[in-house]
């Protein structure tokens, strides 16, 4: 039996998660980085006594699209998968569902999955400084819950709605500003294909899904976002962001 820790993990708050939950299982784990090494997953050949944890942060209530179009390469046999929705203190919406619909047209078996909160990547000053101490013993304890029920095959209920909440994206595109020196880091990594190796200044807005990994690996801090822009979406969300909001476990 192998057990993987798969993961869509822009700026590292869905991978934090993850790997706290990958250590509550107690399993050996596989890394698959979704960012990284994006041809893995392809290769992978998933039987159906492995076990699979799947991460993904919610981007306004969905999956990141370009994990979707991931997992429809993939070809499982009724593989087990825990899936774990990472949300930056707003909500999940139909995060779980879709993950759920996107990995059962792939040949997974969802037994378990979790909401869990990190810090958001657009506005950090909601859910700042998670997933934190007391959101890893959580953590650790629904990876504990999971594993006691781990034979179990039945798929839990989890919340969101069919169709799903329409996404049209949000309006933080990053651009490189005069530090750029076109090492070419972010065009290589972009997990959207949106900024070209040829002229890593450039930015394809069209393609673009803000997911912010361009200015986390940017070793010359040479690419940014709209500070204003984000500023105002900030006092929108104020409201519902603002509460600390809990990790939820479905069994
Ligand atoms: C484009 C975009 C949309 C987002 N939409 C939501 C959302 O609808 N609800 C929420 O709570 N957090 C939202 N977030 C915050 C992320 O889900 C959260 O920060 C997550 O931890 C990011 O994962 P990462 O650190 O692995 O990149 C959004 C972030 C981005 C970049």
């Amino acid at each position: 039996m192998r057990f993987y820790n798969i993961f869509f993990s822009p700026t590292g708050g869905t991978e934090k998660v993850a790997d706290i939950v990958a250590k509550g299982t107690k399993l050996d784990a596989e890394e698959i980085d979704l960012i990284k090494e994006p041809n893995k997953l392809m290769k992978v050949k998933f039987e159906k006594k492995d076990l699979c944890l799947v991460a993904v942060p919610s981007y306004g209530g969905r999956i990141p699209s370009v994990v979707t179009d991931m997992f429809r390469k993939v070809k499982a046999d009724g593989t087990k998968a825990i899936l774990v929705a990472v949300f930056g203190n707003r909500m999940i919406d139909d995060t779980l569902l879709e993950l759920q619909d996107v990995l059962e047209a792939s040949g997974f078996v969802c037994i378990a999955g979790m909401e869990a909160v990190a810090e958001h990547s657009l506005m950090h000053q909601f859910g700042t400084g998670r997933p934190d101490q007391q959101d890893e013993k959580e953590l650790l304890e629904f990876a504990a819950k999971i594993m006691q029920n781990s034979e179990a095959q039945r798929t839990p209920a989890f919340p969101g709605n069919r169709p799903y909440r329409e996404y049209g994206g949000v309006p933080l595109k990053p651009v490189a500003n005069g530090k750029c020196t076109s090492c070419g880091l972010c065009a290589k990594e972009c997990p959207a294909g949106a900024i070209p190796l040829d002229n890593p200044k450039m930015t394809d807005k069209d393609k673009c899904i803000s997911c912010m990994h361009c200015v986390a690996v940017c070793p010359k801090k040479a690419r940014n976002y709209s500070k204003l822009v984000s500023f105002i979406a900030g006092l929108k969300m104020k409201k519902v962001c603002s509460s600390r909001k809990e990790n939820k476990l479905y069994l």
